[in-house]
């Protein structure tokens, strides 16, 4: 057994407090042996964590990693435009190879911030996959299927690879990687479609994932066309059940908050994302009280523009007060366990715990920091003040990714020089 020992760390725990203690990994289990006193021993390798935070690694409910290569492409636009306009016709020229590079551009940074499991929505999947694998993280991935705009055969073509790539890559590397079946949305997919492949995907064993009820453009025509709301159109075609999780949920009225807490089906909130696009606020005080799993997402660095979970956690809990019109709304412990064991149960994974026996994924935060002093309220600090850049090590499955600011699994110039040539030629293609 190789061992990895966090040393004089202040520790927060599953309950929120924290203690001064060291944790004691097990790196080839990838799993906590033991939170306490004086574990350093004769570790096989040390992480200093004196004046830092050891936090569960935070999770990303809702992402597009490969987006990061369209960052500050198209801003300034609503959801419909924005995707018709801008964002559609890039991805039409993205190849795998600029999947590939935009996924460990975006890699870098969740590293950098201290994330260590995320969802991801996206095509090209297999490249996705291998810059996981190569990164060190814990991902749910998926193939974004849309139909509207493709013939029978381009459609169901479309859902079979979504289906294909949940069924082949879910347990990929050594069990870090998970998949699920991913409708785009319920207006972009055709319910024949939904019909066929939904089944299908419970046959498999795989979770559903897809956006819904993100703008009032996304849910009017489901209202016109089926006289229904579109998430009882959504129960109505097998797509909330336990283990589903949907993506932002702004527009929902009461009876769809009903559904989803009593479907068990997660909720990733994207607040910088909603907020961007001007989609609307969610009302994630009035989902919290019904019982429903509330996560948090950033969806794609193209409308949020960053991918750092911490800053999600201060936009979810100022933009629920807000929505609420009750500044005790949305509290700092809410968001705090949405980035970490909420959002872990709501894509179903198991992490974002920190304690004996679960997995070794942490983020070490330095609060030498004059924005982090003094030290009155941890869960405080993490919802409202801590940033990207205060995170010192991430650690993954009991494998250091970054230590003291140095990624180890990617090499950071080396992306950073791939991507820019990647997104130079993309533009160029879609300018021809
Ligand atoms: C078919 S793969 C995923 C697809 O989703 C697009 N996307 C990115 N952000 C959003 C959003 O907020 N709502 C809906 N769709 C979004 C992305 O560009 C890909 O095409
Ligand atoms: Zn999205």
């Amino acid at each position: 057994m190789t061992t990895l020992a966090i040393i004089d760390g202040q520790v927060l725990r599953p309950d929120l407090t924290v203690a001064t203690a060291d944790v004691l990994v097990d790196q080839e289990r990838g799993e906590i042996l033991e939170v306490g006193p004086d574990l350093a021993g004769d570790a096989d390798e040390t992480l200093d964590a004196a004046d830092s935070l050891v936090t569960p690694g935070f999770v990303n409910g809702h992402c597009h990693v490969a987006m990061s290569l369209l960052r500050g492409y198209a801003d300034d636009k609503p959801l419909e435009a924005w995707l018709q306009e801008d964002i559609w016709p890039a991805e039409g020229e993205l190849t795998p190879d600029d999947v590939r590079v935009g996924s460990e551009l975006g890699l870098l940074e969740l590293i950098k911030s201290g994330t260590t499991a995320f969802a991801d929505m996206y095509f090209h999947v297999p490249e996705v996959a291998a810059a996981v694998e190569d990164a060190g993280l814990r991902a749910r991935l998926g193939h974004g299927i849309v139909t509207v705009g493709k013939d029978g055969e381009a459609a169901r073509d479309d859902a079979r690879t979504s289906l294909e790539i949940a069924r082949e890559y879910d347990g990929a590397a050594d069990g870090r990687i998970s998949t699920a079946f991913m409708p785009h949305s319920l207006t972009t997919v055709g319910s024949e479609y939904l019909e066929e492949f939904v089944p299908e995907a419970r046959n498999a064993g795989v979770p559903i994932h897809y956006h819904a009820n993100e703008t009032t453009d996304e849910v009017a025509p489901i209202v016109e066309e089926h006289g229904q709301r579109p998430l009882e159109y959504a129960a109505e075609h097998g797509l909330l059940e336990p283990e589903d999780f949907v993506a932002h949920a702004v527009h929902v009225d009461d009876r769809e908050i009903e559904l989803l807490a009593e479907a068990g089906t997660g909720v990733i909130h994207c607040p910088a994302s909603n907020m961007k696009l001007a989609s609307g606020m969610a009302p994630v005080q009035r989902m919290l009280e019904a019982g429903v799993t509330v996560g948090l997402g950033t969806d794609g660095a193209a409308s949020n523009n960053d991918l750092s979970m911490l800053d999600e956690a201060r936009d979810a809990a100022m933009l629920g007060k807000l929505a609420a019109d009750d500044a005790s709304a949305v509290p700092a412990e809410a968001v705090v366990d949405a980035m970490t064991r909420g959002n872990a149960n709501a894509i179903g994974l198991d992490s974002g715990r920190l304690e004996e026996g679960a997995p070794a994924d942490f983020a070490v935060i330095d609060l030498e920091k004059p924005h982090l002093t003094p030290p009155h309220d941890m869960v405080s600090h993490l919802a409202y003040a801590a940033a990207a850049a205060d995170v010192r090590h991430t650690v993954c499955d009991g494998r250091v990714l970054m230590r003291d600011r140095e990624v180890l699994t990617l090499e950071e110039a080396a992306v950073r020089e791939r991507a820019l040539e990647a997104a130079e030629s993309l533009s160029a293609r879609v300018d021809e």
